[in-house]
């Protein structure tokens, strides 16, 4: 473990529910974080993502367990003395102040201590994430879009950036091309900047593009972490293989397993593991998503495909047997 290495030990936080009741957020919750890496945490709604983050930020007490940075117990800090910055949803900017004023706000805390990087470095910053230092700079952020507003934000949040950044969907109320712009400025800043995140997602996109590590959340629990592509690929259960995208049954009544949709292909009738019978197709964004019915299954079968199948109704399936997930 490294000495930005983040680690939370045995956390628990439990509310008071409606009627009385105890809603349990987090349930023990551990985990152990190489400091740099980009870390995602995925989950269904009411998983305890966001109830994680604040207790790293120190904005909710938890009730018990401990957290680290390094070898430091940081759960005992004030939120403004522990090395975190937080990102929420929706940027909290200071209104009356310039954009480079906001990127820059912490070189006027007096708390603050060490060399100012200074707006050279903020310009770069906001040049990094698609705002034109040249047009935007001087701008008050009340005449900001909503996008540009979490730009700004993200550019103070890594200005001076502390060992980690704690991210609270910061994408999420972009529209779809900013997202994947910001996500790709976002990478490169990381990158740089060789800052640990800890960013709260819904969205399996960013998360798979962003993570080098992927936490996924169920009922106040992490199930499963490990670089995203192998959790995508060969996920150890039902529950996070399909909270990271979506499952078809194999498509023979005799076999068990899944497969991913864009692992089955669809292929002439003679030509099939099965025969199938196409009942419908849509665009979905880069792929076409098809819907099967094979005889003797109960469910149709999902085949995702760059291209829509423009042959007879009635075909087959095929897949390889190395791509089916034996999971349950
Ligand atoms: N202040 C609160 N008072 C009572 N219950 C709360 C409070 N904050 C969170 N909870 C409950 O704790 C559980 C975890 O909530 P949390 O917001 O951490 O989930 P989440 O995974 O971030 O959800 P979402 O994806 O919908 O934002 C939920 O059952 C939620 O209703």
């Amino acid at each position: 473990m490294s000495e930005d290495s983040l680690r939370a030990v045995g956390v628990e936080k439990r509310f008071a529910g409606p009627g009385g009741a105890e809603v349990v957020a987090l349930a023990g919750v551990e985990l152990e974080l190489d400091g740099g890496r980009h870390v995602c945490v995925m989950g269904p709604s009411g998983s305890g993502k966001t109830t994680l983050l604040r207790i790293l930020a120190g904005l909710e007490a938890h009730d018990a367990g401990q957290l680290f940075i390094g070898a430091r117990r940081i759960d005992d800090l004030p939120a403004e003395r522990r090395p975190t910055r937080t990102v929420f949803q929706t940027p909290a900017l200071f209104p009356h102040l310039s954009v480079l004023d906001n990127v820059t706000f912490v070189d006027r805390l007096r708390s603050t201590t060490g060399p100012k990087p200074g707006p050279g470095v903020a310009r770069e910053l906001l040049a990094g994430l698609g705002l034109d230092p040249a047009s935007f700079a001087e701008r008050s952020v009340d005449a900001l879009s909503g996008g540009e507003r979490q730009r700004v934000a993200l550019a103070r949040a890594l200005y001076r950036a502390p060992p980690w950044l704690l991210l609270d969907e910061p994408l999420s109320a972009l529209d779809r091309s900013r997202r994947a712009e910001l996500r790709r400025a976002l990478a490169q800043l990381r990158a740089d900047a060789g800052v640990g995140m800890v960013h709260v997602t819904h969205d399996a996109a960013d998360a798979l593009a962003l993570a080098d590590t992927l936490v996924c959340m169920v009922g106040g629990r992490i199930l499963a972490s490990g670089p995203p592509d192998l959790l995508y690929r060969r996920p150890p259960d039902l529950e996070t293989a399909r909270l990271l995208g979506e499952l078809s049954a194999v498509p023979d009544p005799r076999s068990r397993g899944f497969l991913r949709p864009e692992q089955l292909r669809i292929v002439a009738a003679a030509e099939g593991r099965v025969a199938a019978r196409l009942k419908a197709r849509v665009c979905a964004g880069p792929l076409w998503e098809h819907t099967l019915e094979v005889a003797g299954l109960p469910a149709p079968i999902t085949v995702a495909r760059a291209a829509p199948w423009e042959g007879p109704d009635a075909c087959g399936l095929q897949w390889d047997e190395d791509a089916v997930l034996d999971i349950s």
